[in-house]
């Protein structure tokens, strides 16, 4: 899978924009990559889609960098881009089956079949279709690529309130355990029952990384009107308060709160790391 060591970027000698991240992102993982605007996480994705060349450290896949672009390697790897243009008189179809050559492991009776779920009727012209209905078209074949990376860019972003459903169904059906998926987002209501996995990135570096069970197991995401002593972090809303604090051994476990953990990790209230990957830990 990836190596990603000491990994530093920048579009600008003097503006760095990545400084230093180290990430073991495994197969069988969702990971949700989470920042605020302009933090790098569609110039983290498109490094690793190879589509960037990194300024310093390792970026490998399967022990090769990842910028040889060599194909055989990038046949295993699809990025979808949060903004696309297609030819807009080439059929869906026909645009998608000369795509398909360059990933072998292409499943066309299950790209038909995603297709169908999100009512894209393949035989129109990309011209014809919306934006949504074009990007549920690209959701529907990198699901089928059967890529062992599948890097979205905000993915959810244009779908109606039922794509949004059904491309969380998609996703849980397609992955397979020798899959990695990578989903950047601010969407991150849409995608809570989905990710198993977070990285939020902010000011260049690596802030949280940790698996969602672990989060669970760490820390308790609960409400309540008067706080609890141990709080790592809390906010005001609807007359009760939102919070975070260590979870007490014996205490059931909650759901992760992503609003809330996003919040906390990028006022620099809580940093944690399932891997230790995190150098002021
Ligand atoms: N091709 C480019 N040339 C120069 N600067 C760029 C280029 N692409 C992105 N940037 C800058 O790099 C920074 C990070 O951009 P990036 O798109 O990776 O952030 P992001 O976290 O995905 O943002 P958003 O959440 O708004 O989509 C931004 O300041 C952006 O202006």
């Amino acid at each position: 899978m990836y190596t990603i060591q000491n990994l530093s970027f920048s579009y600008h000698k003097r503006r760095p924009l990545l400084q230093g991240v180290t990430l073991q992102p495994e197969a069988g993982q969702v990971v949700g990559l989470l920042g605020k605007n302009g933090t790098g996480k569609s110039s983290l994705l498109r490094l690793m889609a190879g589509l960037l060349c990194p300024k310093q450290g390792v970026l490998q896949f399967d022990g090769e960098n990842v910028f040889n672009r060599n194909p055989e390697i990038l046949a295993q790897l699809f990025f979808l881009p949060e903004e696309f243009d297609f030819p807009p008189s080439l059929k869906v179809a026909v645009y998608f089956k000369a795509l398909a050559d360059f990933y072998p492991a292409f499943d066309w009776a299950a790209f038909e079949r995603y297709a169908q779920e999100f009512e894209v009727e393949t035989h129109r012209q990309f011209g014809s279709l919306s934006f949504g209905q074009r990007k549920k078209s690209l959701i529907a074949f990198a699901l089928a690529s059967n890529c062992k990376v599948i890097l979205m860019d905000e993915p959810t972003n244009g779908l109606d309130i039922p794509a949004k459903a059904t491309f969380r169904k998609l996703v849980a059906g397609a992955m397979s355990e020798e899959q990695l998926m990578v989903i950047s987002t601010h969407q991150v209501r849409d995608l809570e029952k989905l990710i198993d996995h977070l990285w939020i990135i902010d000011q260049g570096q690596l802030k949280l990384d940790a698996s969602v069970a672990d989060l669970e197991e760490q820390f308790e995401f609960a409400f309540a009107s008067s706080l609890p002593a141990d709080a790592i972090y809390h906010e005001a809303q609807l007359g009760t308060n939102f919070y975070i604090a260590p979870r007490a051994p014996g205490k059931t476990p909650t759901s992760v709160n992503l609003e809330l953990l996003f919040n906390a990790t990028i006022l620099g209230k809580l940093s944690y790391s399932s891997t230790a990957n995190l150098q002021n830990l």
